[in-house]
């Protein structure tokens, strides 16, 4: 039995609406962005075809041109799908290339065919943006020399080497902490008030706006205690509801429990998941983080299980970010070499741990190392299963834990979707639900009133397991407001749904 809510899906017909301006201005800017990228990878082909002999037409030659023939035959696709998407025009089945759910958003597009909600200023915009990224990733799977290619890696890596000095930050943030370990142990009540400037701190890596990063200290933590939640909440500190304490409390006495994490952006934002499962395997008995991440390119920014790999060996090599200014350093100057091997010092012991954490299988992926994209193993696999320590006793197959993410299904419909994910959740103890898609999935992306109660909106998912969704807001729906806070906000800004502050 799939859940109806009792209000619409948000969709580009409200053309006061964020999904209006989305299918308008912002896919196509995506989309010109694939065709500017793949213009650029066929330029470099070229440039090495150019580079050989004549007359020395080798295997290799012939295998970059047929690459070139094919990457130009997706920048055509890319190219029509724009033309069609500005013109309203009925969305295409999925071709069947072999990967997951096509049969599942092909079958909703025939249920909104039925109510002519089939085109992409009509469908329902979680839908169509999940059908959109699943689309593209059609056109590449069905080629020969492009299957394994994310069309928005140089964009991911590019912001990532832009996150240099709020990573250095973090990393010294926690090596002042974990100076201060024993003072911290030795009084719970302080782990907890690190425990909300960690949530914070993970929040606000889902921002496009760092600078609302905190700075967190022992000294920092001392003064939050003293101060009392009233002021805490005065000065519109970030404050533990009652049920996150009570998730707090859980996390302190479960033993060998576990933490799931769905991911969302890769670099910096994934840096700050680590960080807080770093946080919470270090400091709480809980035993293993396990991340979920995207089995194929999706949302541009959210991380794919190569990307995971990634982060952590770029974490590792300072020349990626030390070229680049430090942000709001507003002197101009770049900062002592002293400094610099400070920081340096500081991030390359937090990586090694985070390495040693993954080694140790403490972090796990939700798919076995060397996972590529759709799915499938790469080359440079290693011998161990990541999800293995974690499967051989709760997880089903590989492919479960990781394909739900990517289909457009709300997360209330889990259970009836995906049993097997659900039951596999059932026995986290702490679900992490990160950024704004993730959001609108746990709240079905349908018009709420805001002062609907977060629990209402989960419709049956609620109670399921205990969830933290941490999400800057860049899409209408909210819930769990008071009025009087709605009426505030609204007054005093009107983009607040989007806006991401
Ligand atoms: O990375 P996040 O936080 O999930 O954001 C993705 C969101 O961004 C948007 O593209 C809007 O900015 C939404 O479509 C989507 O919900």
């Amino acid at each position: 039995m799939v859940f109806q809510p009792p209000f619409p899906p948000y969709d580009p017909t409200d053309k006061s609406g964020f999904s209006y301006e989305t299918v308008l201005k912002r896919w196509p800017v995506i989309l010109t962005a694939i065709v500017d990228q793949l213009h650029r990878e066929n330029h470099d082909l070229h440039s090495t075809l150019g580079s050989l002999e004549e007359g020395t037409r080798t295997e290799d030659n012939a295998r970059i041109e047929a690459k070139i023939v094919e990457g130009k035959g997706i920048i055509e696709k890319v190219g029509k799908l724009k033309y069609e998407m500005a013109r309203d025009y009925v969305m295409e089945p999925i071709p069947m290339d072999g990967e997951a759910h096509v049969d599942l958003y092909n079958s909703e597009l025939e249920k909104l065919a039925q109510d002519s909600k089939n085109t992409w200023f009509k469908a329902p915009w979680l839908y169509a943006e999940c059908y959109l990224y699943r689309l593209l990733r059609s056109y590449f799977v069905q080629t020969t020399h492009w299957k394994d290619y994310d069309p928005f890696h140089a964009q991911k890596l590019d912001v990532f080497t832009k996150s240099g000095p709020s990573i250095y930050g973090i990393a010294t943030i926690m090596h002042e902490l974990e100076s201060e370990k024993e003072a911290l142990e030795a009084d719970p009540s302080k782990l907890k008030v690190l425990f909300q400037e960690m949530i914070q701190m993970c929040l606000w890596g889902n921002a496009t706006d760092l600078s609302l990063l905190t700075h967190i200290s022992l000294a920092e933590i001392e003064r939050l205690q003293s101060v009392g939640k009233e002021m805490q909440a005065a000065r519109k500190e970030f404050i533990l509801r009652d049920d996150q304490e009570k998730a707090w409390d859980h996390l302190m006495t479960v033993k060998d429990g576990r933490v799931d994490f769905v991911l969302d952006n890769a670099g910096f934002e994934l840096f700050t998941d680590l960080v807080f499962a770093d946080f919470l395997v270090t400091y709480t008995p809980l035993f293993t983080s396990l991340s979920s991440p995207k089995l194929i390119p999706w949302f541009v920014s959210d991380v794919t299980p190569p990307d995971f790999s990634e982060t952590i060996k770029y974490l590792s090599d300072p020349s990626l970010f030390l070229s680049k200014p430090i942000q709001g350093d507003s002197s101009g100057q770049s900062s002592s070499t002293t400094e610099e091997g400070g920081r340096q010092g500081h991030l390359q012991k937090l990586v090694d741990r985070l390495r040693r954490y993954v080694e140790e299988e403490v972090f796990l992926l939700s798919v076995p190392s060397g996972t590529g994209l759709g799915g499938g193993l790469t080359g440079t696999t290693s011998s161990t299963s990541a999800a293995a320590a974690v499967a051989s006793t709760t997880a089903p197959a590989h492919s479960s834990l990781a394909e739900f993410w990517t289909a457009h299904v709300p997360y209330w419909d889990m259970e009836t979707h995906d049993r097997q994910l659900w039951e596999f959740l059932r026995k986290s103890d702490l679900v992490v639900f990160k950024g704004d898609l993730n959001y609108r999935k746990l709240t079905g992306d349908v018009s709420w009133p805001s002062w609907t109660p977060f629990e209402e909106a989960l419709g049956p998912l609620a109670g399921s397991f205990p969830l933290l969704s941490l999400r800057t807001n860049k899409a209408d729906v909210a819930v769990g407001l008071d009025k009087d806070v709605l009426e505030k906000v609204e007054e005093k800004d009107g983009k607040w749904r989007v806006n991401g502050k």
